[in-house]
């Protein structure tokens, strides 16, 4: 990234304040301006990263961005795209949509056509530069206009290119949705350690050091996830116990229902019958 690239993020919420946060702390030397109709949702910006632009039209937001980030929800891309379009279709920007299930060819329609379009899939733990990205490029980025994507989005974590587009479901269900079933568990294990008697403090400590000891075990680890899991479980233990409790309620079935059901649901976002049958 160049001093002076210039980054416009159209939707000022959860996406877009991750991502923002991710380039702010990188030291990234670029000019960020963020439009959002929703003048409180500015005043979080504006308190959290004073030296960004802030807006509440689009308009104006682009008029001389060389790259605009999408982050609304896709139930209102379309709308958010055509109004752009007049401002767009002069300066040509690189284009870049977060959102869940809504096509490059969809996008470039909506912004009037032959526009650089990056699909990217995020998630939020791009807010402390741990995030996981899924990227598609369409045929008019640039190897240039795909360098400074992938360094934007390296900048809060870690990049996949994807040839096929489809593929973006699967990412969406896997590590766009991800973060959220992780914290599923989190919810459920400090409620059972409440149970045991441990103050909520107590139990957000016990269960927060015990993800984040798996996660970056696995992480610097050779084993699988698989042998990670059996040298915790003893035979005849404690942790064996829970697992065949865990296992007699299906958990597999359970996750690899979940993820078809979002992958599905990303595939009816962008139009299309829910395809994906589970294993
Ligand atoms: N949250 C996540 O973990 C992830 C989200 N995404 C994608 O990111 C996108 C945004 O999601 P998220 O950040 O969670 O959603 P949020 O609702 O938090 O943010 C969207 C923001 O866009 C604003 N907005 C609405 N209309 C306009 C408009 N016309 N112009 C500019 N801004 C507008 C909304 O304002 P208001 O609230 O007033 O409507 C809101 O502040 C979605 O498309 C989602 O699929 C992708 C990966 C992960
Ligand atoms: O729930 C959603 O639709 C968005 C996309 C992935 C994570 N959040």
């Amino acid at each position: 990234m160049t001093t002076n690239t210039k980054i416009t993020f159209i939707g000022a919420g959860n996406m877009a304040s991750s991502i923002i946060a991710g380039l702010v702390e990188s030291d990234s030397a670029v000019e960020i301006t963020v439009s959002d109709p929703n003048e409180s949702q500015l005043d979080v910006v504006r308190a959290q990263f004073p030296n960004c632009h802030t807006t509440t039209d689009n308009h104006q937001a682009v008029s001389t961005a060389d790259v605009i980030v999408l982050a609304v929800k896709p139930q209102v891309m379309q709308v958010v795209c055509e109004g752009l379009e007049p401002s767009v279709q002069k300066t040509k920007p690189m284009i870049i949509s977060v959102a869940a299930g809504v096509s490059e060819s969809s996008l470039s329609r909506w912004l009037g056509g032959e526009l650089p379009v990056v699909r990217c899939m995020p998630n939020t733990p791009a807010l402390v530069g741990a995030g996981m990205s899924g990227l598609y490029a369409n045929s008019r980025v640039s190897a240039e206009q795909k360098n400074l994507a992938e360094s934007m989005l390296r900048a809060v974590g870690v990049v996949m290119w994807l040839d096929n587009e489809d593929m973006l479901h699967a990412v969406t269900a896997v590590s766009g949705s991800g973060p959220a079933y992780f914290f599923l568990v989190m919810e459920a294990m400090q409620q059972s350690a409440e149970s045991f008697g441990f103050t909520p403090e107590q139990a957000r400590l016990l269960v927060q050091q015990t993800a984040f000891g798996a996660a970056k075990l696995a992480m610097e680890s050779v084993d699988s996830a698989a042998v990670l899991r059996a040298k915790v479980t003893s035979k005849g233990g404690t942790t064996e116990a829970a697992i065949n409790d865990l296992q007699a309620s299906g958990l597999e079935g359970i996750f690899d229902s979940a993820l078809k059901a979002a992958a599905n649901r990303s595939i009816v976002l962008s139009g299309g019958q829910p395809a994906i049958e589970k294993s």
